[in-house]
């Protein structure tokens, strides 16, 4: 399976900086699968200006419930209708901000999945929970409550991976840190044996990406170790030149 790297542009971007964007990413051909997570609004018009380049689009979040009164909710649906595949869900900052649970995370995860979109769900440990060495517990502990069992069998049609975590160490999020690499290896075979206890045979193959402080001259390190499926890319992700050579170090693998 190619790698994945995912941009997630958080509150940033603007519907006037699409064309440069989509521009840059049109004739690319990285060799590693490439999805772009805007903020919601910007998903149909960047749609539009890739015109048909093979990158994908993600929503940030999606609500738990498919339509109705829920005042500034997204619902999934409509997020499939604007042209995503992808939502992130139980991102660090989601978890911060608005106190979102791992119940509500699996929650939104089935309702993603209801909706034809691939669930990208985000765990990752504080630094005070690294530095007590409770760093795997703690993320042991998010996909227990976070996951839903609709993952273990669920297939959308022209998709291969139903699902897709996402480990970000909150200390490493926007700091330039980043973990070791075997502190990397290690927490992605404890998470990919803790897949293959929840979901069975769908667990053994989930792309686990990384996320937190991964920019165009660690890339390369990062995404060679071993369970790294890829990478989720935040203020890295907002130049497309960036972006793009985060995608060619996956290639070179
Ligand atoms: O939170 C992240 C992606 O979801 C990572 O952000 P940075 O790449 O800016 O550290």
């Amino acid at each position: 399976m190619p790698q994945l790297i995912a941009g997630n542009w958080k509150m940033n971007g603007t519907l006037a900086g699409i064309a440069a964007y989509a521009a840059a990413l049109r004739p690319a051909s990285p060799g590693a699968e490439l999805l772009v997570c805007p903020p919601a609004p910007l998903i149909a018009p960047l749609r539009a200006a890739l015109d048909g380049a093979p990158v994908a689009l993600g929503a940030q979040d999606c609500a738990v419930k498919r339509s109705g009164a829920h005042t500034g909710d997204l619902s999934a649906d409509l997020l499939a209708e604007l042209g995503a595949t992808h939502v992130i869900l139980g991102h660090s900052e989601r978890r911060a901000d608005h106190a979102e649970s791992s119940a509500t995370v699996r929650e939104k995860a089935r309702t993603a999945i209801a909706a034809g979109l691939v669930p990208i769900i985000c765990v990752g440990e504080t630094e005070a929970e690294r530095d007590s060495g409770e760093a795997e517990t703690v993320v042991r502990a998010q996909l227990a409550g976070s996951l839903p069992e609709e993952l273990a069998g669920q297939t959308v049609p022209g998709v291969v991976a139903p699902g897709i975590i996402a480990y970000e160490p909150v200390w490493a999020i926007g700091t330039g840190r980043t973990p070791t690499e075997e502190d990397v290896a290690a927490m992605h075979a404890s998470i990919r044996a803790a897949l293959r206890r929840q979901l069975g045979a769908a667990g053994a193959t989930m792309p686990i990406l990384y996320g937190g402080s991964v920019k165009p001259s660690n890339a390369a390190s990062l995404l060679a170790l071993p369970e790294v499926g890829g990478a989720l890319v935040g203020g890295a992700s907002l130049k497309a030149e960036d972006f793009l050579a985060i995608a060619s170090a996956a290639a070179r693998d």
